[in-house]
């Protein structure tokens, strides 16, 4: 792995250090998010026949530099919810996505939807934090773990009461999934070594899990057709950041696409 990926590993591991000496592992007993009722993610992504939206709340990329300026995360989470997406994702990575654990723990204030957090999981540490700032999920990326560890990370979510999802970018990393613990697959559809995005390598790929898992489809999507090929396909969910975030309106812009997306189903499909 010579990417992006391997960067913000390393930085994450450095910031790791110091951040364990300002919290300890049993201070998040006394923050506020394990008071929180935990919210199904896994139940909202498959509860219904059409796609399920994951919108993304994410000022910044490593790829696109800043996407929104003029960023409000509890704003444009609420705009969100309002506007029907199933579920929330918010980036709390700082180095290179511009997120922020605060913006995490405001948004569990005051939305009722289930909660992602979006960062760089490489420690349990991370997975107990991730609970103590009010996130229902936790993702965890296949390909920036190594042998146990990924088993372990899996194991810290469901012992804090967290649904995983579990991110995989091809045959190798789907490979060391153990689908015994494994209930939600996302497959990134951008590739991190240049960025190009591809759908139909992600849908190929998510297709091979087992029966029963839930499917979501990250990244680069943004039309009506996309999403009526993903509900063809059979895939539950897509997690949508950069389309929205560059709307002027981002619950406009939910709204709109799940509109669309019927449309072009109907159109197509049936
Ligand atoms: O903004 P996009 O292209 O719609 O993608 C969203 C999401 O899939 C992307 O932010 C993402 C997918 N996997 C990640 C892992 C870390 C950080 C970010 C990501």
């Amino acid at each position: 792995m010579s990417n992006i990926l391997e960067q913000i590993t390393a930085q994450t591991a450095y910031d790791l250090v110091k951040r364990k000496k300002q919290v300890s592992f049993a201070d998040f007993n006394s923050f506020e998010g394990f008071e929180k009722k935990h919210l199904s993610f896994k139940s909202t992504l498959s509860g219904t026949d059409s796609i399920s939206i994951i919108a993304e709340v994410k000022k910044a990329s490593p790829s696109k530099g800043v996407i929104r300026p003029d960023f409000d995360p509890v704003d444009i989470a609420l705009r969100y919810e309002e506007a029907g997406a199933a579920a929330i994702s918010v980036l709390t990575d700082k180095p290179f996505f511009k997120g922020d654990l605060d913006y995490l723990e405001a948004i569990s204030k005051r939305t009722q939807l289930p909660l992602l957090r979006k960062d760089f999981i490489i420690d349990p540490y991370q997975v107990k934090e991730t609970r103590a700032y009010g996130a229902d999920a936790v993702l965890i990326i296949v390909a920036i773990t190594e042998g146990k560890q990924l088993d372990e990370l899996i194991h810290a979510a469901k012992e804090f009461g967290l649904d995983a999802l579990v991110e995989c970018y091809d045959q190798n990393d789907l490979d060391r999934i153990n689908f015994d613990i494994v209930d939600i697959l996302g497959v990134n559809n951008r590739d991190l070594k240049n960025f190009e995005v591809d759908v139909h390598r992600g849908i190929s790929l998510l297709k091979k899990a087992p029966k029963g898992t839930v499917l979501v489809s990250e990244s680069g999507l943004s039309t009506g057709e996309d999403m009526a090929l993903l509900q063809k396909e059979g895939i539950h969910s897509a997690l949508i950041g950069e389309y929205f975030m560059r709307q002027k309106d981002p619950g406009k812009a939910v709204r709109g696409l799940l509109e669309n997306a019927k449309v072009e189903f109907k159109k197509q499909y049936s």
